[in-house]
């Protein structure tokens, strides 16, 4: 195996085996802890801007089936392991984590110890970092990272939005879905319960949406800092109030600060399949699956319409934003569960169906 590099923006390098294809990424380095559904969770566009760091310490071991594939290509810049199984053992199997990575020209790590580096970041705060995979030197290595942009000036919807808009038809009612890098799953399951879509590019105006004449508006997950999502914003500015509007994660996001709340950059964040919410109502503990790196102002929400219905039960992060005077609910966590759990797929899922059934 050839080597490839890993180095962080304080100058600390590590020296790996390589993965995937050549190439040289950089972004903030973030660490998922599921054991398992790391096809969707790399093939998310949520990643998009990020190295993607697995915890687990063997990733690939059941292959790849491009059968969960959240989008058509890896959403992390790169992605980094302790142990890539060479040898997958599934019948649905048709790839390797290293060929998975070839095919999808991105490049990868492995022999980093992913549990060192996630307690670094887990004391630190997200680090910015690159990988290389092939000939560079360490110096180029270290000055890639230590000159990686800040997630939070970037406009990384952009990169990840549908280049026009598409129906899912459907025999229910019109929901009108802002594609901010909508995970696939999620689409899925909207359709799945019998709603018509129809999806459309981040920067769509609102005339154009109105001609479709939507019942409600789903705003959908994706990358990067949600102020610098302006369109989306303002669209659900625009929509709240005319009609249901509901989101996951990026989503609610953007809800909360259409409506006048704040977001802020979390330490590391919350990325894995074993994340608590805690539900007001009822008092029960759900286990989500999660992957966000910024997180709704608690205190901001005050005056806004917004209640927070549900919280992390670990740190007290808001999980569920609701406004029953105006139709208004969403969630930070990923109910599609794809990856699982699926604690809150159905949660989710009647929610809205009543908000817009009645
Ligand atoms: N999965 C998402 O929608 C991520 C939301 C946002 N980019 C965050 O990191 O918080």
């Amino acid at each position: 195996m050839k080597d490839a590099f890993l180095a962080l923006e304080d100058g600390t390098v590590f020296r790996g085996e390589a993965l995937g294809s050549e190439g040289l990424a950089r972004g903030e380095l973030v660490f998922n802890t599921s054991f398992t559904g790391y096809e969707e969770a790399m093939t998310g566009p949520s990643y998009k801007g990020q190295l993607l760091m697995f915890t687990y310490p063997l990733v690939g071991n059941y292959g790849l089936s491009y059968e969960s594939i959240q989008s058509d290509e890896v959403g992390a810049e790169a992605v980094v392991v302790k142990e890539a199984c060479e040898k997958p053992s599934h019948r649905d199997s048709k790839a390797s984590l290293d060929e998975f990575l070839k095919d999808m020209d991105t490049p990868g790590i492995e022999g980093i110890d992913t549990r060192m580096l996630t307690i670094k970041t887990r004391e630190r705060g997200v680090l910015k970092a690159a990988v290389a995979v092939g000939d560079y030197s360490v110096e180029e290595v270290v000055e890639y990272a230590k000159g990686a942009p800040d997630i939070q000036d970037l406009d990384l919807v952009s990169q990840v939005t549908c280049e026009e808009s598409y129906r899912v038809k459907g025999d229910g009612s019109r929901i009108a879905v802002l594609d901010c890098g909508v995970r696939k799953s999620i689409l899925d399951r909207l359709s799945e319960h019998g709603f018509d879509l129809k999806v459309f590019p981040a920067d769509s105006s609102s005339e154009t949406i109105r001609e479709y004449n939507p019942e409600a508006l789903f705003v959908s997950n994706g990358p990067g800092n949600p102020k610098m999502a302006k369109n989306p914003i303002n669209l659900v500015k625009e929509f709240v109030g005319e009609i249901p509007v509901f989101g996951i994660c990026f989503g609610t996001q953007i809800i909360s600060l259409a409506v006048g709340a704040d977001t802020y950059k979390m330490s590391f964040g919350h990325r894995g399949g074993n994340h608590p919410v805690k539900d007001h109502e009822t008092g029960t503990v759900h286990i989500t699956s999660q992957n966000h790196g910024f997180a709704i102002d608690k205190e901001s929400l005050n005056g806004t319409g917004l209640e927070v219905t549900q919280t992390n039960a670990n740190d007290g992060t808001v999980e569920a934003v609701e406004s029953k005077k105006q139709e208004i609910y969403g969630v930070q966590y990923h109910p599609e569960a794809y990856p699982g759990p699926r604690d809150t797929k159905d949660l989710f899922l009647n929610k809205i169906y009543k908000i817009i059934e009645g």
